[in-house]
């Protein structure tokens, strides 16, 4: 089961693997075509419903391997108006191959005749509200046709995710909405009212994995392959940056706001962290540090906020302060060079106790972790050592590693990220392995910049999604420092790069 959001970062996945998406239509269109073949004998008439997305362009690609049949594609908007290059080369595909095609821009012009098959390609998981003219005609249109309709990848006006018609208030399922087709308001005086309407589909042909929203359908669902490698959901990816892009009139703080908490024995670890969580994105970055290190910390970036802290480490004497501090963010980095004093893990298991948002657990501070009952929802970057002093266990496969860190989170209630060659990211439930990054981040500091660019991050998505992103762009970025600078490598290199890592964010 796959939903649309996660279904499209798996096809930027993909892409980035070298499978493009126009090839990805290449093969849903040829399932479209097996389906149609499985419903109606060669020879028979075909008509196929095109909107002006990818849905549609499925069905011009499907039209080509329909040469058997007596095909006819119809598109319902202007050629011009084809949406995405992918579809329009498909389009444009058939005029060349002397393929009939016709289009139509006014609902009134739409006629469907009398055909065998009617493929309902009008809209896919783009669609968003109810559907509107010319969709919403054709709908009632292929209603109310006696042929055999096959949708391609979900009925055209049903959300593939709820399976409630789109544009629907939450709650109002198909089950109990009779009237949806459009049969009953399919009158001459038009008057349908407002009522959302949806496509009544015999057979559904959709792509990689089944949809939530098709499970309730009265119709057969067939689930194609179309290609898409395990490797584009097992691992990591550019996909999982999708969602992460920034509203154009956010204002200050809107982005994000971390704390980090740390520093007193090492002054170079937080401020990495801090300036890592910069350049990952967040708008604010204080640094909740003990006042002998607060003018050094500051030194190195005056980008950052430094909130000073009495005494020389950090103990159960600072709470309250870094409590409030903690109390207006969007996520806290704990851990970066506090070291390992009594008073210190002392601090940090009365914080984490009573804590009840998000924050990122590193170095020192994850041994307290197994001992904590938190509402706090964390996530623990050990490495496999780290990962091994908490309770868990390791293994040298990364998929067997895989489930005995999946099961390990679980247990714990949060997130893990173990680092390695392979990182492992989970939260109980969902797990993706991160092999983006090279050996030469076993440089002192990596660990501090990849904390620092999941908590900014998890400030702007969830816990998983921040861990994944998070390990996917800084281990991009060493990649790319890499490149220029071979095993020369060191951590502040990474921090610059990050921007260019996230730029398909
Ligand atoms: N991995 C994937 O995600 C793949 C997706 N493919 C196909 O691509 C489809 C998604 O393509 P798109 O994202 O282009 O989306 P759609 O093809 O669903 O079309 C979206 C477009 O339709 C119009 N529209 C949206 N809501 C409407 C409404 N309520 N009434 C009338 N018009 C409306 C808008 O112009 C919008 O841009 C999938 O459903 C599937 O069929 C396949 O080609 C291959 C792989
Ligand atoms: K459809």
């Amino acid at each position: 089961m796959i939903t649309t959001d996660r279904m499209a970062a798996v096809d930027a996945n993909a892409a980035a693997l070298g499978i493009p998406r126009k090839q990805l239509m290449e093969s849903s269109g040829n399932a479209v075509a097996r389906a149609v073949r499985t419903v109606a004998e060669p020879g028979a008439t075909v008509a196929l419903c095109c909107g002006r997305g990818n849905n549609g362009g499925d069905a011009f690609v499907a039209a080509r391997f329909l040469s058997a049949y007596d095909v006819g594609v119809t598109l319902l908007g202007r050629p011009e108006s084809i949406r995405t290059d992918i579809a329009r080369e498909n389009w444009d595909a058939l005029a060349e191959a002397e393929l009939p095609t016709k289009t139509v821009t006014d609902s009134a012009d739409l006629s469907l005749g009398d055909p065998d098959v009617v493929v309902d390609a009008m809209l896919g998981s783009g669609a968003t509200g109810r559907l509107r003219e010319p969709e919403r005609s054709a709908a009632r249109a292929i209603n109310a046709n006696d042929a055999t309709v096959v949708s391609v990848d979900v009925p055209s006006g049903i959300d593939a995710d709820t399976g409630d018609p789109t544009g629907a208030p939450d709650g109002n399922s198909i089950g109990g909405a009779d009237d949806l087709t459009g049969a009953a308001t399919a009158d001459s005086t038009g008057a349908s009212g407002d009522a959302p309407i949806l496509v009544e589909a015999d057979g559904v042909v959709t792509f990689h994995d089944a949809k939530p929203g098709l499970d309730a359908l009265d119709a057969t669902v067939t689930v194609a392959d179309i290609g898409i490698p395990r490797a584009a959901e097992r691992f990591t990816g550019p996909g999982d940056l999708l969602g992460i892009s920034r509203d154009p009139n956010s204002h200050k703080g809107d982005n994000g706001e971390v704390l980090v908490v740390g520093g007193g024995p090492y002054t170079g670890a937080p401020s990495l962290t801090a300036r890592a969580a910069l350049r990952a994105g967040a708008d604010l970055v204080s640094v909740a540090c003990p006042e002998t290190v607060a003018r050094e910390i500051q030194g190195f970036s005056a980008d950052l906020i430094v909130r000073d802290l009495p005494g020389d480490r950090l103990g159960p004497n600072h709470l309250d302060r870094v409590r409030d501090l903690a109390a207006g963010t969007d996520a806290v980095v704990l851990g970066p060079g506090l070291g390992d004093s009594d008073g210190t893990a002392d601090f940090v298991r009365a914080f984490l106790a009573a804590y009840d948002g998000r924050a990122v657990v590193d170095a020192d501070a994850l041994r307290v972790v197994p001992e904590i009952d938190t509402d706090a929802d964390l996530i623990c970057t050990p490495h496999q050592g780290e990962l091994v002093a908490m309770g868990g266990e390791t293994a040298d496969d990364p998929d067997e590693r895989g489930e005995l860190v999946r099961s390990f989170a679980g247990e714990l209630g949060h997130t893990l990220l173990v680092k390695g060659a392979y990182d492992v990211v989970t939260d109980g439930d969902d797990l993706r392995l991160n092999r983006t990054g090279n050996p030469g981040m076993t440089v002192g500091g990596t660990g501090d910049v990849l904390a620092g660019a999941v908590g900014a991050l998890a400030a702007q998505t969830d816990a998983f999604r921040g861990a994944v992103a998070g390990a996917y762009v800084t281990g991009t970025a060493g990649d790319l420092v890499a490149d220029e600078r071979g095993y020369g490598l060191v951590a502040t290199d990474v921090i610059d790069r990050l921007p260019e890592a996230m730029r398909d964010a």
